[in-house]
C-alpha cells in the first residue's frame, strides 16, 4: 500500500525530513504545520521539492479545537480555515486533518458539532480540500473513533470523513473491531503508531512515547486489518511523536520507520490469509523469516593489550584455541560446539562498523542463508560488503543498527559448517569430550545499544531474524537507569538481550560502546566457577549483603547460599513456575566485555535481570579501582 510518514516523526528541518523520507522509500508525507511555519521554503517550493523527490503531500495537519464552539468562534475558525485551504492548494495537499476539540469550554452538543463540521467541509469544497476528522484520546467531548463516525455520519457531507489514529484508539482500550462497520470511503486517512504500555496520562504518553509499529505493545496488525476490512485503501501513514526520534539521525529513523511498515504490511497479509480473508493485492509480502538454529559463533575484538587476558579468560572458561583463520588475524576458540572468534589485532578488519565494540559479529546457523539475506534486503538491511580471499567461504552478512555484523552461516547439520574451512586444520588434536565442566552453548548475548538506536535495534532483530521481543524492563544501575529488552526465538532458544542507558549517559555510554556480554550455558555452574578459579580467573566476588538478602527472601538452605557466596554465584527463580536460574560473571575485559556463565533450570525463560544492578555495581567498582 502507499506508505507515508508525518514530518513530526523525524528530526531536522522540513527539507531534511523530506529528503530522508524519500530516501527511505516512502511515497508520501503528512506535513505538520510547525515544520511548514518554520521553513524558509514557500509552500510552492515545498511542493516542488516533494514532487522532485517523488513524494506526495498526503495530508496537512493539525487543525485544532474545531467543533462545539460559539457562532462567533466559528466565524474566526472558518476564517483561519480559509487561509489553510489556500495554503493547501499551493502545497498540493487535498486532505486536512481536523482534531477533536480539547478546549475546556468546548460545547457538548453533537448536533452543533455535526453542523459546524458540515460548514467546514462546505467551506473547503471550492479548494478541492476534504476534511478528515480525528478523535484525540483527550478530546474534551469527542475522544473516540465511534463518536467521530457518528458526527461525520450526522453531518453527511461528501467532503467530510474520519481520520483513524491507532494510538488514540488503542491507548484508550477501545475495541478496534467496530472500525469494520465504518464505510471504507468515509475513512479518509489512517495514522499508525505503536507505544509501550504505560500507566500514565494519555496526552503525555502520546506526545513522548509513541513508536513505530512493532516497537511497542499494541497489536497493529489486528488494528490495520480492521481498517482494511472496512474497505480503506489510502495510505498507511506513520505519525510518531517520540522524544528519542526527535533527536536521532533523520535518515536512520526514516529507514527504521519504513522497515516497520514493511513488517506491518506483511503481518497484516499473513493474518488475513490465516483467517481465510482475502488479502488485498496492494499488501506486500516479505520473504519468510529463516529461523536461526543457534549461534554458530560470536566474534570478539580485543585490542592488542587485551588479547592476552581474553585468551586467559577463554581458557579458564574451558575453551581451547583450535585453529587460526587462513587470511585474517582471527583465532577460533572452541569448547565442543561452542565457538568464539577472537579478532586479535584489527577490530575493524573486513567490516564496516563505525564504533568500537567488543562483540563485533555474530554468526547464526541457518538453513538457507540466501533466503535470510533476501528477507534482510526486503527490510532495508542490505548485505555487508566483505573483504575475502576468493577461496574463502562467501558468508552472507548484514549490519545491525549498532554495526554488529550478523552472519548467516550455512548449516547442513552438526559438524558440517563450511565456514570452518576458512580456518587452518586443527593445530592440535583435542579429544571431543574433554574432562572438565561442560558448556552447553551460547545461551545469549547482551548488546549495549547507543542511546538513540534501541527501538531500531529491537525492530531490526525482530523483523530480520524473526525473533519475538519481550516487554522492556528498567534496571537501576549505579549511575543511571538501564533499559533492557530481550529478543528470543522460541523454537531454537536463541536469545539476544539489548540494553540502553535510558538518559543517554552513565558508565555504559562513557565506555566506548557500553559493556557487552556473552553468556555461556552450562549444566553445573559451580563446577565451571571452580574451574575458573583453578585457572586463576575466578568469577566476580559478590557482596555478602546479596547473600544475606537472598537467604531472607528465599527458602534456599543455608549451605546452598554459602556455596553460592563462595563461588560468586547469583540466583533467580521464576515466581510463577518456580523454575530456577544460577549465574556468575567474569570481570570486565578491557572495560567493555564480560562473560557470564548461566545454568538454566527447566522452564526458566529469563535472564536473572533482578541481579543485573548488583552486577553493574560490581563492574563499576572494578573499573574505578
Ligand atoms: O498531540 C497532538 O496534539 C496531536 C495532533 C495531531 C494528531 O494527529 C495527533 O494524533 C495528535
Ligand atoms: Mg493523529
Amino acid at each position: 500500500m502507499r506508505r507515508s510518514i508525518a514530518t513530526v516523526s523525524l528530526s531536522g528541518t522540513l527539507e531534511e525530513k523530506l529528503r530522508a523520507a524519500a530516501r527511505a522509500g516512502f511515497d508520501g508525507v503528512e506535513i505538520f504545520e510547525n515544520d511548514l511555519v518554520a521553513s524558509p521554503l514557500a509552500p510552492r517550493e515545498i511542493r516542488a521539492l516533494a514532487s522532485s523527490l517523488g513524494l506526495g503531500i498526503d495530508l496537512y495537519q493539525p487543525f485544532r479545537d474545531f467543533g462545539g464552539v460559539t457562532e462567533e468562534q466559528l466565524a474566526a475558525d472558518l476564517r483561519r480555515a480559509e487561509a489553510k485551504f489556500a495554503l493547501m492548494v499551493e502545497l498540493g495537499a487535498d486532505t486536512l486533518l481536523v482534531c477533536s476539540n480539547t478546549a475546556p469550554d468546548a460545547i457538548d452538543d453533537d448536533a452543533l458539532v455535526a453542523e459546524q463540521l458540515y460548514r467546514l467541509a462546505e467551506a473547503a469544497r471550492p479548494y478541492g480540500v476534504r476534511i478528515a476528522y480525528e478523535a484525540l484520546a483527550w478530546g474534551t467531548h469527542v475522544s473516540t473513533y465511534g463518536h467521530t463516525w457518528d458526527l461525520v455520519r450526522r453531518a453527511d457531507h461528501p467532503g467530510l470523513g474520519v481520520c483513524l489514529d491507532s494510538f488514540h484508539v488503542l491507548s484508550r482500550g477501545d475495541d478496534p473491531a467496530g472500525i469494520r462497520d465504518v464505510p471504507g470511503d468515509k475513512i479518509f486517512f489512517l495514522q499508525l503508531a505503536d507505544a509501550p504500555r504505560m500507566a500514565m496520562d494519555v496526552l503525555q504518553w502520546s506526545r513522548h512515547h509513541r513508536c513505530f509499529p512493532g516497537q511497542g505493545d499494541f497489536d497493529l496488525a489486528a488494528f490495520t486489518d480492521h481498517v482494511l476490512a472496512a474497505g480503506y485503501d489510502g495510505p498507511l501513514s506513520l505519525e510518531v511523536f517520540n522524544d528519542v526520534f526527535r533527536a536521532a539521525d533523520t535518515g536512520r529513523t526514516a529507514a527504521d520507520a519504513h522497515r516497520s511498515l514493511a513488517l506491518l504490511e506483511d503481518a497484516v497479509l499473513r493474518r488475513r490469509e490465516e483467517n481465510g480473508d482475502g488479502a488485498p493485492e496492494q499488501l506486500v509480502r516479505l520473504p519468510d523469516p529463516v529461523p536461526p538454529r543457534r549461534f554458530a559463533f560470536v566474534e570478539v575484538a580485543a585490542d592488542t593489550s587485551a588479547t592476552a587476558e581474553a585468551r586467559a579468560v577463554l581458557e579458564a572458561l574451558g575453551f581451547t584455541h583450535t585453529r587460526d583463520h587462513r587470511s585474517k588475524p582471527v583465532e577460533l576458540w572452541e569448547h565442543g560446539g561452542t565457538r568464539i572468534l577472537l579478532n586479535a589485532t584489527d577490530p575493524r578488519l573486513g567490516h564496516t562498523w563505525d564504533r568500537a565494540a567488543a562483540i563485533t559479529a555474530v554468526g547464526l546457523d541457518t538453513d538457507r542463508p540466501d533466503r535470510a539475506l533476501e528477507r534482510a534486503g526486503a527490510l532495508s538491511a542490505p548485505p555487508l560488503p566483505r573483504r575475502r580471499d576468493p577461496a574463502e567461504t562467501d558468508l552472507h552478512a548484514v549490519a545491525a543498527p549498532d554495526g554488529t555484523a550478523v552472519f548467516f552461516c550455512p548449516d547442513a547439520g552438526p559438524g558440517d559448517q563450511a565456514w570452518l574451512d576458512d580456518f587452518s586444520a586443527p593445530a592440535v588434536h583435542h579429544p571431543r569430550d574433554e574432562a572438565g565442566p561442560r558448556l552447553t552453548g551460547i545461551d545469549h548475548i547482551g548488546l549495549h545499544q547507543p542511546f538513540d538506536q534501541f527501538d531500531e535495534a529491537a525492530l531490526f532483530y525482530r523483523s530480520v531474524l524473526g525473533l519475538s521481543p519481550s516487554e522492556s524492563t528498567d534496571l537501576a544501575a549505579p549511575d543511571g537507569l538501564v533499559r533492557s529488552r530481550a529478543l528470543v526465538h522460541r523454537a531454537s532458544g536463541l536469545r539476544i538481550a539489548l540494553n540502553v542507558s535510558v538518559l543517554g549517559f552513565g558508565e555504559h555510554t562513557r565506555a566506548a560502546g557500553g559493556a557487552q556480554h556473552i553468556a555461556l550455558g552450562c549444566e553445573d555452574v559451580f563446577a565451571v566457577a571452580e574451574a575458573m578459579r583453578a585457572h586463576g580467573r575466578p568469577p566476580l566476588r559478590v557482596p555478602d549483603n546479596y547473600y544475606a538478602d537472598l537467604a531472607a527472601r528465599t527458602d534456599l538452605a543455608p549451605a546452598t547460599v554459602e556455596r553460592m557466596r563462595a563461588h560468586g554465584v547469583l540466583y533467580d527463580r521464576d515466581p510463577g513456575t518456580g523454575a530456577e536460574f544460577w549465574h556468575c560473571y567474569t570481570p570486565l575485559l578491557d572495560g567493555r566485555l564480560f562473560f557470564e556463565v548461566v545454568q538454566r533450570g527447566a522452564g526458566y525463560e529469563g535472564f536473572g535481570a533482578r541481579n543485573t544492578p548488583v552486577r553493574m555495581a560490581l563492574h563499576r567498582a572494578e573499573r574505578d579501582s
